[in-house]
């Protein structure tokens, strides 16, 4: 006798009050206050305008996605109406709609894209799944679609936490839930960014040893399935793991699961040998900035490699992977706030935006100005500074130690003010004073009213 059959959906549905939702009563997972609702399908058809091009999210393998605005506005919701036909006089196995209804039903967490309710359509008995509505995406967009160059390794690593705990909420339910489709198509960013894990179409619940389990086919979706799960005995909770192996090397990386473009092709036989040699770094994206902290690096890349083993039993269970990536994110946040200071100067927030200045100096004295966003170079000397100030130069100190120039002018056709440090040391062999090598702060003054101060890195060098 299947599961479905002893415990199915319906069981689990009395009235409900949605509005109840809130992040407290889901962060209890305890909470067994939650009753799924039944929706009527008159209610989904309207709220979804009668399944209008306009509401439709997405199409998944199992049907279409569209948002619903239910209770007169109030509920903005997620409707899933599945493809597959499953009237009961049809057959006893569970449709992947019936499934993802009974799974969802009995693990609630912030993590999840958790289930309202459901509806059922009349004429054909398909069921309608309704869900939390997230409007920010899936991963799958974020690391595929979008410029990356602003998702750093912090971010990265946030949302594999956010991920990992979901999974390890997951297996540590009783009885525990497999969800056999981890990919970053079914992690979804709630209204304030934060992962979701949805899609609980192949999820099993049930422990290794039940009927259930000892019975489904093995299922998942290429790319991140499990090399050892070639039948239904196979399964165990590592076999999510594995997927999750795939789905860190996809966030580090940017690289799908599987992309043709590449040779190999599969994410996990390209970042292996890579990592096995050491070289760590060499699997993130181009735009992580991988010098932030090695050892967080390495970390990072190690666990994702022990995900991917090919022996289940090798692999980390999540509840190590969740403290791995958690102490890999505490590295990786104590380097922002040592360098906070420098990084700060960096990268200041520009309103109205600021104009990057390069400064290099071409012999003792000259300094090369030039604005990277405009493309525009001009020769400037230290004196032609000083020489076109309004104010001269307000500061100046030549003795051993730094030396601070200061003017303000118009360079470029803009007001601005530039501050040339450098140091001063006595050469050993003549014993003359020398100005080495120094940084360069440019000050400038777009609108004076509004002050930002770019420190470049050590870009000014003195013969
Ligand atoms: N709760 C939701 N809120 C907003 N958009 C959603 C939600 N659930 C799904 N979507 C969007 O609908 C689309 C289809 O989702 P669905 O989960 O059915 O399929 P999938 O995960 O993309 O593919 P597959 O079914 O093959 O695993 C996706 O593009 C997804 O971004």
């Amino acid at each position: 006798m299947g599961y479905l059959s002893s415990c199915n959906a319906e069981s689990a549905i009395s009235t409900c009050d949605s509005y109840n939702l809130t992040k407290k009563s889901l962060s209890n997972p305890q909470n067994k206050q939650f009753k799924l609702r039944k929706f009527r399908f008159a209610d989904l058809e309207s709220a979804t305008n009668r399944f209008s091009e306009s509401n439709f999210l997405g199409k998944g393998s199992h049907g279409s996605v569209y948002r619903a605005a239910l209770d007169g506005g109030a509920l903005i919701t997620a409707v899933k109406r599945t493809t597959v036909n499953h009237s009961p006089e049809r057959n006893t196995a569970a449709s992947p709609a019936e499934n993802e209804i009974e799974t969802l039903s009995r693990v609630r967490n912030p993590r999840l894209v958790n289930l309202l309710g459901f509806g059922t359509d009349p004429i054909d008995g398909r069921k309608l799944i309704v869900v939390e509505y997230m409007p920010n995406g899936s991963l799958y967009d974020l690391l595929h679609k979008n410029d990356t160059r602003t998702f750093g390794l912090s971010k990265r690593v946030r949302i594999a936490i956010q991920v990992a705990k979901a999974i390890h909420h997951l297996h540590t339910s009783n009885p525990p839930v497999i969800h056999r489709d981890i990919k970053s198509s079914n992690v979804l960013f709630d209204g304030k960014w934060n992962a979701r894990l949805g899609d609980f179409g192949l999820a099993l619940r049930g422990h290794v040893e039940d009927v259930k389990v000892q019975c489904t086919p093995p299922a998942g979706t290429l790319g991140y399935l499990d090399p050892c799960y070639l039948a239904p005995g196979d399964l165990s909770a590592k076999s999510d793991v594995f997927s999750f192996g795939i789905l860190l090397l996809e966030i580090f990386s940017g690289r799908n699961a599987i992309d043709l473009r590449f040779s190999p092709p599969s994410v996990v036989d390209w970042a292996v040998p890579i990592i096995r040699s050491g070289d760590y770094s060499e699997i993130f994206d181009r735009n992580v900035d991988v010098t932030a902290d090695e050892t967080a690096v390495r970390m990072l890349a190690v666990l994702a490699a022990r995900c991917v083993r090919s022996t289940a039993e090798k692999r980390p269970a999540m509840a190590e992977v969740v403290q791995c990536l958690t102490a890999a994110s505490k590295r990786l946040t104590s380097q922002v706030w040592n360098g906070f200071g420098r990084v700060r100067r960096r990268v200041r927030v520009t309103s109205p935006p600021l104009i990057e200045y390069e400064a290099l100096v071409e012999s003792t004295e000259t300094v090369i100005v030039s604005s990277r966003r405009v493309r525009k170079v001009s020769g400037v000397t230290s004196e032609q500074v000083k020489g076109r100030s309004d104010g001269g130069c307000v500061g100046r100190s030549r003795s051993i130690g730094s030396v601070d120039e200061i003017g303000f002018g118009p360079l470029d056709g803009m007001k601005c003010g530039v501050s040339v440090k450098g140091m001063m040391s006595r050469s050993k062999s003549t014993g003359e004073l020398q100005k080495r090598y120094g940084g360069i702060v440019l000050q400038m003054i777009r609108n004076p009213n509004v002050r930002e101060l770019e420190s470049s890195k050590l870009l000014v060098r003195f013969r």
